[in-house]
């Protein structure tokens, strides 16, 4: 079996047959046949480097690969210096290392990979570069300690716990860790290992009767402690805060030399945006932290591209921030500036291979998409490693969490048929515009999708509960097989059927978005990680054909009776709009004077508190025309 000394090794050949029968899509390793290493010959099968006929080398990156690795995957290719993996969608957990003891450089970065930071990965004494940025990864991080590390990222997982204070992790700042919620440690500018411990060790009064004497002499012992702990901690956070002084006084100087020669450079157009200044306010009770991008903002620009809002950079450091969710493009954070506004910074990632210039000119003819139910850019953030998008806060959150959140509980608040009305109109305005505005050059390619992501994650809702939709024109940034797995446009029966998508995939995904909006039921395209959603479009057409008119509209507006025609009427423009052929689906501007044209409420009907009883005028005959000529 073992020919490595013909420069062939059968147990690594079959690693790598294993590994690419593990991805769903082998076709993309179809080089993978035949002699895999000879001697050091520059082998045939992509991704692969040898050295004396075994494999040193496993590069496979932005691949689009899927699938689930096996632990022991790795431990036949002992003399694996690098790999990577980078910018797939492979899950499970890490793989077992302890075997692949010659690893220097591991990049796992921008999978979905799950569960602990493997233990194997500390056996690794040569180990120079680990990045697992961008997965799914919870539990603590390991006490790393080789001496030979020197580029470590776990951010933008789930990781948990105190950094460990090892020499080796010490050297590596904040954006290192960044956007793991629970990560604490004196990175962080609090250090909420030291309150969180302090909170659940010191009784309350309320507490005191409960407890009894054993746990009385245990927090008796621990006080001391802890106030030795709290102390460290304010020393620590004094001494940040005259860090953080220092530093934005110096930023400033160099800034105010920068920007001068930036205007010249950049030419930024200075027309107003034609959205509203808003006083962001703040929803939720947040655990803070410094947005702690220094590192990488010091290098770079923040350009903003309007006069609605400008600060200064040092602000954006000083703010706190919120992570609000994983995105599939990037993460999303709210900055609550101090004593100005509050903004959402969105770190981009999966992007094509774009020029500065390129990338420049896609984010300005995002920029210049105005209209009042679009969320604005603001602003962007550009060096070669870190791009991040400044955008424009909406307090009252997103559709899909108005339509979702809180069901079946106390706390929600009924979304009645006007306000799912309004939101229909505003994201078809929103839409239209988009349709009409896509530049000529782009219209003239032929797969072009001028949204390309719609789904109700990315509508929000502004403080006067207005439409903004968001990530419109990510499509010309983000790398197109990276695309091809996560944007919605891509889901559409023409683009699993022939592999195109138009204009009109974006009209199918809007009447998905319609069906969610009256059936209250999670659609498969806008469900978040670990929740399972309905193709809508086949449940409906199935539920109108089988005449379960009932069951079709959600509860919470079925009941408004004056309503119903509406409700009907809407119901038929969605289903037009997820035609399986695309050139049966209506254009948006057409879309746009329906949606309009469609009955709201009586206004008492949105304030009562409606019983659940269905509206007769439901009747299967008005249903019926609600059926697609198929
Ligand atoms: N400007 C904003 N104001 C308020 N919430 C926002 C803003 N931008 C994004 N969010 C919320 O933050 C979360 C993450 O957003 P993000 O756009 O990164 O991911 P997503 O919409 O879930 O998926 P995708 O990356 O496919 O668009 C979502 O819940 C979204 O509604």
């Amino acid at each position: 079996q073992d020919g490595s000394a013909n420069g062939f090794d059968g147990a690594e050949r079959e690693a790598l047959v294993t590994i690419k029968a593990d991805f769903n899509n082998p076709k993309v390793l179809k080089s993978w046949t035949g002699l895999m290493c000879y001697l050091n010959n520059t082998p045939s099968w992509f991704g692969i480097s040898c050295i004396n006929g075994r494999v040193t080398g496993l590069r496979l990156e932005n691949l689009g690969l899927i699938g689930k690795l096996k632990p022991d995957a790795l431990v036949n290719l002992t003399q694996l210096q690098t790999l990577s993996f980078k910018n797939n969608s492979i899950s499970g957990n890490l793989m077992d290392f302890s075997k692949n003891k010659n690893l220097k450089d591991i990049n796992l970065s921008g999978n979905r990979f799950d569960g602990e930071i493997s233990p194997s990965l500390l056996t690794l004494n040569l180990l120079e570069s680990l990045q697992v940025q961008n997965n799914n990864l919870n539990g603590p991080i390991p006490g790393f300690n080789q001496s030979t590390l020197k580029v470590f990222n776990v951010s933008d997982n789930n990781l948990s716990g105190e950094i460990p204070n090892t020499t080796a992790l010490q050297k590596f700042g904040t954006s290192s860790y960044l956007g793991n919620q629970d990560l604490c440690g004196p990175l962080f500018s609090i250090t909420t290992c030291t309150i969180k411990n302090s909170d659940t060790s010191t009784p309350g009064p309320s507490d005191d009767s409960h407890n009894d004497s054993s746990n009385n002499s245990k927090s008796s012992m621990w006080t001391p402690i802890l106030i030795v702990i709290n102390v460290v901690g304010m020393v620590v956070l004094l001494f940040l805060f005259i860090y953080y002084f220092k530093k934005s006084k110096k930023l400033k100087k160099m800034l105010t030399n920068k920007n001068m020669k930036l205007m010249e450079v950049e030419k930024i157009e200075t027309s107003k945006m034609e959205t509203t200044t808003t006083t962001p306010t703040e929803t939720r009770s947040v655990e803070s932290r410094s947005v702690g991008l220094e590192v990488e903002l010091e290098k770079g620009k923040l350009i903003f591209l309007g006069s609605e809002i400008n600060f200064e950079l040092d602000h954006l450091l000083r703010a706190s921030a919120e992570g609000l969710g994983k995105g599939n493009f990037g993460n999303c954070y709210k900055a609550m500036l101090v004593d100005g506004p509050t903004v959402v910074v969105k770190r981009l990632r999966d992007l094509k291979p774009l020029t500065n210039e390129e990338f420049v000119r896609q984010v300005r003819a995002i920029a210049d998409q105005k209209h009042p139910n679009l969320l604005p850019l603001l602003g962007y953030y550009n060096t070669k490693d870190e791009k991040l998008f400044l955008l424009k806060f909406a307090p009252n959150g997103s559709l899909y969490n108005r339509i979702h959140g809180g069901k079946g509980t106390r706390d929600r608040i009924p979304f009645r048929w006007s306000s799912r009305l309004s939101v229909a109109r505003g994201v078809a305005r929103a839409l239209e515009h988009l349709h009409l505005n896509c530049s000529s050059s782009q219209a003239a390619a032929a797969a072009v999708v001028p949204h390309g992501n719609l789904k109700s994650s990315n509508v929000l809702l502004d403080e006067n509960d207005d439409v903004r939709v968001a990530d419109y024109g990510l499509t010309s940034l983000i790398a197109l097989p990276i695309a091809t797995q996560r944007m919605v446009s891509y889901r559409s029966p023409e683009y699993l059927g022939f592999k195109k998508v138009s204009k009109k995939s974006d009209i199918w995904s809007f009447g998905c978005l319609l069906l969610e909006l009256l059936t209250g039921r999670i659609s498969s395209h806008s469900a978040p990680p670990g929740v399972t959603g309905a193709d809508l479009c086949s449940w409906v057409h199935r539920a109108v054909r089988e005449e379960w008119t009932a069951e079709i509209f959600d509860t919470e507006i079925a009941v408004q009776r004056s309503a119903n025609s509406g409700m009907l009427r809407l119901l038929q423009i969605a289903i037009r709009c997820c035609d399986k052929s695309p050139e049966k689906r209506p254009e948006m501007s057409e879309v746009v004077r329906e949606v309009e044209s469609v009955k709201g409420a009586v206004d008492s009907e949105d304030e009562e508190d409606l019983s659940l009883s269905m509206d007769q005028s439901m009747t299967d005959d008005s249903i019926a025309t609600a059926t697609p000529s198929r």
